[in-house]
């Protein structure tokens, strides 16, 4: 029951640590604070400040404890920098991924549960996504991942390294009452920049091109709440534990909103008018990105609990709302 969370100060890693300790598990948070935070990480955590790429002081870490298992989290995760900076993104993420499962195969710990996204598919046109289609991402980030999985399974193939990747779609809301939310500098995703406009902290939202082929010409996404996501990380868990296979698995709703029902659905939620004016497109955005996540559901028994977009909303609401300004400086 002793596992290690790397990157459990972010956004969706300390939500995994919140969870894990609910239930019951021993957790360590290795994290050098990139982009997470110190508030973000549950008190009964062991925090340890460092870069996965510090061998050294990863080894340390493993050697004081037991492990049973990895949640993998750690990684810079902006598509636009990653174009701009791809170097940055090929050594924190794929470095860091080596250096860790060294640490790991040195201290005989043979399972991990691994961050992927839906961008190793790419800019791909077909209605529901599953994971049989080849992967083919279309910037640094998204071949980051693709690499980091790869690494996986040869590791699986060598040195019996047992691996789930779960590839999010989009990742949204907070744990209700859990004072733990999305606190991002600078914020890019659609949900927290669109609650900034409700709370007042920016004057209208801009919708990325009305142009797409789409019924209303916005950008359509599959929104996960943070929660659901998180238990199939720990069912991915008790999977290998039980003497499962490693696995690729998308994790999405199956449901598809656009940018303009999400703006809607948002003012609804909120009771604000939160102005929305048309832009450009931003580069590199797919029309439309919805998961099947049936291999998910059969295989892992995840049900997520989250099927009403309006109740993901409400959740970062309420994170938003007790907590405009996030975790503050640190
Ligand atoms: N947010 C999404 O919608 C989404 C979608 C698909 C995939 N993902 C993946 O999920 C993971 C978490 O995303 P997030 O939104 O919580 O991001 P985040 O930036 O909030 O969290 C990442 C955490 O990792 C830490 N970190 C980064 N590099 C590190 C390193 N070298 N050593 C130690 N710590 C390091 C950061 O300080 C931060 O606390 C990422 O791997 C991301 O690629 C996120
Ligand atoms: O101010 C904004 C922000 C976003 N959007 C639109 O809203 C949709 C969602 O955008 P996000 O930035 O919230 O999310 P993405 O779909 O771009 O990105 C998500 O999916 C990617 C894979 O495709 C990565 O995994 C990434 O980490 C994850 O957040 C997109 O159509 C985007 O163009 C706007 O119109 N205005």
């Amino acid at each position: 029951m002793d596992v290690l969370v790397v990157g459990g100060a972010g956004y969706i890693g300390s939500h995994a640590v919140t969870q894990l300790i609910d239930k019951g598990y021993e957790v360590t948070v290795v994290d050098n604070l990139l982009t997470g935070h110190r508030e973000a990480v549950h008190p009964e955590a062991n925090f340890v400040l460092a870069d996965i790429r510090d061998k050294e002081v990863l080894s340390q870490v493993f050697e004081a404890r037991n492990f049973v298992c990895v949640f993998h989290f750690a990684a810079s995760s902006l598509v636009g920098e990653s174009v701009e900076q791809p170097l940055k993104y090929f050594d924190n993420n794929v470095t860091g991924m080596i250096s860790l499962l060294e640490v790991m195969v040195d201290h005989g710990v043979n399972k991990i549960i691994f961050s992927s996204t839906a961008a190793v598919y790419g800019d791909v046109d077909i209605p529901m996504i599953n994971e049989d289609l080849p992967t083919n991402p279309v910037n640094p980030y998204g071949l980051s991942k693709r690499m980091m999985e790869q690494i996986m399974e040869w590791c699986q193939e060598a040195y019996g390294m047992n691996y789930i990747s779960l590839r999010y779609f989009n990742v949204a809301g907070a744990l209700e009452g859990g004072n733990i939310g999305e606190d991002h500098h600078p914020e890019t995703h659609l949900i927290p920049i669109i609650l900034q406009v409700a709370n007042n902290q920016r004057e209208y939202v801009t919708i990325f091109g009305d142009d797409y082929h789409t019924p209303d010409g916005t950008c359509i996404r599959d929104y996960i709440h943070v929660v659901d996501l998180i238990d199939a990380h720990i069912k991915a868990y008790e999977y290998l534990n039980d003497g499962g296979q490693s696995q690729v698995f998308n994790l999405g709703s199956s449901q598809g909103f656009s940018v303009k029902e999400i703006v809607e659905a948002c003012r609804q939620v909120t009771d604000c008018c939160i102005p929305a004016q048309i832009g450009e497109r931003r580069e590199g955005d797919p029309a439309k990105l919805v998961a099947s996540s049936d291999k998910a559901r059969e295989i892992l028994g995840w049900q997520p609990q989250y099927d009403d977009i309006k109740k993901i909303i409400a959740s970062a609401w309420a994170w938003h709302q007790t907590r405009p300004e996030g975790y503050g400086e640190e």
